[in-house]
């Protein structure tokens, strides 16, 4: 009778089996599973850990430099020192690998990126570097010509056109040059085509058969990569933009042609880039290819939620923890992030 008062305003339910679902609805309270923190813990679907988190970091030269990066609040540019020290704390903290990328003075730009091929070059000296102190992490090295080149594009350029072959020519050294001075995976971020393959054969040319690439699969032309390119001093050096070697942002379906082909031609794991917006691509990727997919949450990302923190509009640390666990729901198996080191201390303190 109770039930059927509650019900009153569903005059034609009057038999006793229209009524039952609309009773059975009734008891069904989804916020059982979330009264108190050990049944929230137990239904949670994801659980970020260090071990999901790729720290970039940015190298320059000399000796005791942190230098801060004006757009990336807390985020700086180390010399070598300070970089092995800093990578020495990420694994300690239990992050797998790192990523380096360089800034370069403009005296040693030039139209070809020469500077990428020079087998002791500061991301090579890194790398050397950080294989000495810290053996057991693991070192990514960014494949592209736009830290090198004076007019900061990631490949040769004729005519005002990016070239792809030639370039794809020069990625396969520079690749090479990175995986000899010890880096553990080549990561392509320069979305010239059959790039993947080029760095595949050059590697096992020369008998690197164990070192992995990590492809920038569905890599977009973005406008959240400004604060990076001040990081490694090319944002002064950029002529035009991107957008006839980078996807559009408007393109989903693109993102599985150009993963199909990056799986076919031989990369170890694939990236989704910029991050947060485009969580979409990333379910996707992981559900059609279910290969090792990762997210770089980028430099704008990193800019946009630091400045809301220094206003004290956003809560750092829940911010920081939210946002690495909505890529993991996404699919991601690990998130490039400035935040790496933050993360992971916080998660360390939280057991
Ligand atoms: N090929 C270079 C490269 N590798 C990573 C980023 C961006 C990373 C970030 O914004 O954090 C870029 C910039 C670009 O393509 O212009
Ligand atoms: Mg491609």
């Amino acid at each position: 009778m109770e039930a059927r008062r509650a019900d009153h305003h569903h005059v034609a339910a009057t038999s006793q089996e229209e009524q039952a679902p609309a009773r059975v609805t009734r008891h069904v309270r989804p916020r059982r599973n979330r009264r108190a923190d050990w049944v929230r813990r137990l239904v949670r679907e994801h659980e970020l850990s260090p071990s999901d988190l790729i720290w970039p970091f940015f190298v320059t030269e000399g000796k005791g430099v942190r230098e801060p990066v004006a757009s990336m609040p807390s985020v700086f540019r180390h010399s070598i020192d300070e970089a092995v020290k800093a990578v020495k704390e990420a694994a300690g903290l239990g992050v797998p690998a790192v990523a380096v990328f360089p800034y370069t003075t403009a005296s040693l730009r030039d139209e070809r990126g020469s500077e990428a091929l020079n087998a002791d070059n500061l991301v090579c000296r890194t790398v050397r570097a950080i294989k000495d102190a810290v053996p057991e992490i693991g070192i990514i090295t960014d494949v592209a010509l736009d830290p090198y080149t004076s007019h900061g594009h990631d490949g040769l350029i004729r005519d005002g056109c990016i070239l792809n072959d030639e370039t794809v020519e020069v990625l396969a050294r520079q690749a090479q040059v990175q995986a000899e001075a010890g880096a553990d995976v080549v990561a392509p971020s320069d979305m010239m085509d059959g790039r993947v393959a080029a760095i595949r054969e050059a590697l096992e040319e020369c008998g690197l058969h164990e070192t992995q690439i990590m492809s920038y699969t569905a890599k977009y032309a973005s406008g959240y990569y400004g604060p990076f390119r001040d990081a490694i001093g090319s944002a002064s050096a950029l002529r035009g933009d991107k957008r006839t070697y980078q996807m559009d942002p408007a393109n989903s379906d693109e993102a599985i042609r150009e993963a199909e082909l990056d799986i076919a031609e031989g990369a170890d794991m694939l990236m989704v880039k910029p991050g947060m917006p485009y969580l979409d691509i990333l379910r996707r990727l992981k559900d059609t290819f279910a290969m090792p997919t990762f997210a770089y949450q980028v430099s704008g990302e990193y800019a946009m939620l630091a400045a809301a923190f220094q206003n004290g509009w956003l809560d750092h640390d829940r911010i920081v923890l939210e946002t690495l666990t909505c890529f993991k729901r996404a699919g991601a198996d690990g998130i490039l992030t400035y935040f790496a080191l933050d993360a992971a201390r916080l998660l360390n303190d939280r057991t």
